[in-house]
């Protein structure tokens, strides 16, 4: 599929699907040595497949788009993580509710012990930073493809955008259902 009507399918699901909210959040996918990244301030809605910022994996770029602020951290987590192809920032609300109390999210069911083994806590780094891809570099691997950023919200990696709206889905419905356990809690 050609890689910006990919992300722009990917994005639309992820919005719609509400996984992403009003302007919160990147996505990228990495192909043919190009990094194809949602533009800064723009919607998971509004990524259209004419506006899309391309860019060098030296982090050069020329179009009309400016890149997400975040490139520093997709571009760290692609050139230290071989096998990432695609990647998913959100703040997904129940996930993100885990990065504010500045806690692992405990993994429940066995589909998540499957898919996603463990969530987590990425300490704080600076957003916009290559500080904070370097975090990320430090807690995710082939194994652990999903974690949250203390404070900020949620990143996934994969081969795939595909494979990363699955996690995505994945981590939010575990988030809600450790709060909502939590609730229970004597
Ligand atoms: C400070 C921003 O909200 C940050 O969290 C960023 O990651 C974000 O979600 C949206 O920034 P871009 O529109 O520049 O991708």
């Amino acid at each position: 599929m050609q890689p910006r009507f990919d992300l722009f399918i990917w994005s639309q699901i992820a919005y719609l699907r509400g996984l992403a909210r009003a302007k919160g959040g990147n996505i990228s996918l990495f192909k043919d040595n190009k990094i194809y990244i949602k533009p800064s301030g723009y919607s998971f809605f509004d990524v259209l497949p004419w506006k899309i910022s391309i860019m060098d994996i030296d982090g050069t770029f020329k179009n009309n788009y400016k890149p997400s602020s975040e490139y520093p951290m997709h571009l760290e987590i692609y050139r230290k993580l071989p096998f990432v192809k695609a990647i998913f920032h959100t703040h997904s609300f129940y996930a993100t509710l885990f990065a504010f109390l500045k806690s692992a999210i405990p993994v429940f069911t066995e589909e998540a012990r499957i898919y996603l083994k463990e969530i987590p806590l990425i300490p704080f780094a600076q957003p916009g930073s290559s500080e904070l891809g370097k975090r990320v570099v430090e807690h995710l691997s082939n194994d652990i493809q999903v974690g949250i950023l203390e404070n900020h919200g949620t990143i996934v990696v994969g081969k795939t955008l595909k494979e990363c709206y699955y996690l995505s889905e994945l981590l939010e419905e575990s988030a809600k259902l450790a709060w909502h356990l939590k609730l229970f809690e004597k």
